[in-house]
């Protein structure tokens, strides 16, 4: 039996969004899922040979993904510099470098993390991701998903690794029923 393998990419400036990350594919590895954890700066096109599941995270900046600017900004706040070099906005545009063939792409999920009180302001990194990755042919698994921060820097609000763990189990059970679905 081969063993499924999932990606999980990750922009993050102060460490949230990479906690989650982690949560994500630990939730996956415990189901028995190869992972691939893979900063954003630093996935190589191995770590996405053979994957079937990517799972993309990245903060909400200035209502969407992040620009070379908003991370400038980021460093301005006690980031550090070497984060800001490349962001998830910057790496879907090799989208269809990385994933050749169409056929063979794989489901993917997309999360952000947000200012808990901007919960109620318009826009979120998750959903222009989804957006990109729509429009590359890409199957999005579910509606994007946001968690929280307490302020710009962190830290998690409190519930949110577990919510990111669970999410990491919905995620399996819809990729089952796809499959059952295709079966
Ligand atoms: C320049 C900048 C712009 C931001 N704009 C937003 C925003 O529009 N909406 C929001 O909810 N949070 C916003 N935030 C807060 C970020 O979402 C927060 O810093 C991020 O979730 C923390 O994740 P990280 O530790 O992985 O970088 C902004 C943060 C920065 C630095």
């Amino acid at each position: 039996m081969t063993t499924n393998k999932a990606v999980v990419v990750f922009e993050s400036m102060f460490g949230n969004t990479e906690k989650l990350s982690r949560e994500v594919g630990d939730g996956l590895a415990s189901d028995g899922w190869q992972v691939v954890l893979a900063d954003v700066r630093h996935v190589r096109p191995e770590d996405l040979a053979g994957c079937r599941l990517l799972v993309l995270g990245a903060p909400t900046h200035a209502f969407t993904l992040s620009r070379p600017s908003t991370r400038a900004d980021a460093v301005r706040q006690g980031a550090p510099e070497s984060r800001a070099e490349l962001g998830v906005r910057e790496w879907l545009t090799s989208l269809d470098v990385l994933f050749p063939v169409v056929g063979a792409r794989p489901s993917v999920a997309v999360f952000d993390t947000r200012a808990d009180r901007a919960q109620h302001w318009p826009g979120s990194a998750a959903r222009k991701t989804a957006r990109v990755l729509r429009s590359h042919g890409f199957p999005v698994l579910d509606r994007p998903v946001s968690f929280y921060v307490k302020d710009v820097k962190g830290p998690l609000v409190d519930g949110e690794r577990e919510r990111a763990r669970a999410w990491s189990q919905h995620l399996l059970e819809l990729l089952r029923a796809e499959t059952a679905r295709s079966a």
